[in-house]
């Protein structure tokens, strides 16, 4: 029997000598660096769990807190290879049993766990730190996607938590997403490219000196999909949001404060801001202070530094987003171009959305709709001026009835059809004689099915007897 110490010291001489030989370089990356845990070891792990959940036949499964997908491990001393520009290196992960702790302010784990890189040496000086930088980037992806994202807000008005942050957090769990979004499928693919083209970006940004943020603007009246827009794309592209309640702070350098303490890869949004600061006297609030002195307001430029300025560039990969229901009512210096790079105006339900909501709601696709049905909504739809809100709504309602739920959506839509376009000939507004004569023909046909079945229309004349009232 050959004593531990011994065996111990046999070993490592035998290490020594392999490694002296041997064409491979060992890195140790153990999962504490003192007792500190080290940030790279998480890392490795998180990267190999993609890799390993196809390769790998026996496996440990983890779930972190507030996490709504399992990443698959290494398990104890097991090994795998991967590759990166093609090198090959070998991965294991190393656990042994933690000899008698000797004293320690923190008590340590009973295991040792670490990873072991083996690189050939002639690789070493090419891929090394590349290789790790790719790790630690592919890394920071994965938490991203697992982790659901964070909505933060600064509701406490001004007051800081007990670590000093100003944000305060909750899970964010919105199911909006860019294929539940009803509107224009063009118009959709176009801010879906946009996104991708910002966040594979950085070169770009780097090359012409911009910042590496964008800036969109909503706008469009209530229920059209502006906040439903946003959580589609945080979802799109992981990214948390900071939800600014600007009526909550005081003053610019708060606003600044704020600012500095968001995270990149985030989304700052900034809904109805119409109504949160008064944007438009940008010249009379900078000339003479109306509230107390002690700049208790925030200015128009105080904002456009907050966007613009080099504030905003602490941080990188960051979306503003402003919404509105009255773009008209915004000072143009909001919207000069550069500042918000892409304006957005959602709209009232037009053709392609009305389908995408049928979808949404009932599971219909356009062949499950009788086509008079449908070619009768492509015609009145737009004019009816009903928001997605309102027609998710109406959807909504006779959900377990899909049959009745696209009838009462036809008679709703023509019947604010009818309103609108009869509206604009009592006002004498619309124009247009060929929508006139199809009021005329639509009451004449009113009137027509009425002497069959009473029941049906009554809805609708009443409905023309309102209006004539208005
Ligand atoms: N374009 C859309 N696609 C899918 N659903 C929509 C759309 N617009 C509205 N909805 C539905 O209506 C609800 C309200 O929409 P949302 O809050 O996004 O409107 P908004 O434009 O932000 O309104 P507001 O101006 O009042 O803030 C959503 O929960 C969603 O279910
Ligand atoms: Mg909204």
């Amino acid at each position: 029997i050959i004593p531990p110490e011994l065996r111990f010291a046999f070993l490592k001489l035998f290490n020594r000598t392999f490694h002296l030989f041997s064409s491979y370089c060992y890195f140790d990356i153990t999962e504490l660096d003192g007792v500190n845990t080290n940030e790279l070891y998480n890392a490795v792990q998180l990267y190999l769990s993609t890799s390993v959940s196809i390769a790998g036949n026996r496996l440990s499964l983890t779930r972190a807190v507030n996490s709504s997908s399992i990443t698959f491990g290494l398990s104890n001393n097991d090994s795998i290879v991967d590759t990166f520009n093609n090198a090959t290196v070998l991965w294991e992960h190393v656990v042994t049993q933690r000899q008698t702790q000797t004293f320690a302010w923190r008590p340590l784990p009973e295991e040792k766990r670490g990873f072991t890189l083996r690189i050939k040496k002639r690789d070493k000086t090419l891929i090394l730190n590349s290789y790790l930088d790719f790790i630690a980037e592919k890394a920071d992806e994965i938490r991203r996607k697992n982790q659901d994202r964070l909505l933060y807000t600064n509701t406490r008005g001004g007051s800081l938590d007990s670590r000093g942050h100003p944000w305060e957090s909750v899970p964010f769990k919105h199911p909006s997403t860019f294929e539940t979004l009803a509107m224009d499928p063009q118009k959709k693919q176009e801010i879906m490219d946009d996104l991708k083209d910002f966040v594979l970006g950085q070169m770009f940004y780097q090359k012409t000196g911009r910042a590496w943020k964008r800036g969109y603007l909503l706008y469009g009246p209530p229920g059209t999909g502006k906040s439903s827009m946003i959580a589609a794309m945080a979802n799109y592209l992981g990214y948390d949001i900071y939800d600014l309640e600007l009526t909550e702070v005081h003053s610019n350098s708060e606003l600044r404060k704020l600012l500095m303490k968001t995270s990149s890869k985030s989304i700052i949004v900034i809904e109805d801001i119409d109504c949160s600061i008064n944007l438009t006297n940008r010249n009379k609030s900078r000339g003479f202070k109306t509230e107390s002195g002690n700049g208790n307001t925030i200015t128009l430029s105080g904002l456009l530094n907050f966007t613009d300025g080099l504030w905003s560039c602490c941080g990188s990969e960051r979306i503003f987003i402003f919404t509105t229901n009255h773009i008209e009512k915004l000072d143009p210096a909001l919207l000069r171009s550069g500042r918000m790079d892409m304006h957005v105006c959602m709209s009232y339900c037009d053709f392609p959305s009305l389908k995408i909501l049928l979808r949404n709601y009932l599971g219909y696709e356009e062949e499950d709709v009788d086509d008079d049905v449908l070619k009768e909504m492509e015609r009145v739809v737009e004019k009816a001026e009903m928001t997605p809100a309102d027609v998710s709504e109406a959807l909504i309602k006779n959900r377990r009835d899909k049959e009745k739920a696209v009838r009462e959506l036809l008679v709703e839509l023509k019947s604010r059809w009818e309103r609108n376009v009869k509206g604009g000939k009592l006002r004498g507004q619309s124009g247009n004689l060929r929508e006139l004569e199809i009021v005329e023909e639509e009451e004449k046909r009113a009137i027509d099915s009425q002497n069959e079945d009473g029941d049906d229309v009554e809805d609708e004349t009443e409905l023309v007897d309102n209006v004539g009232k208005d």
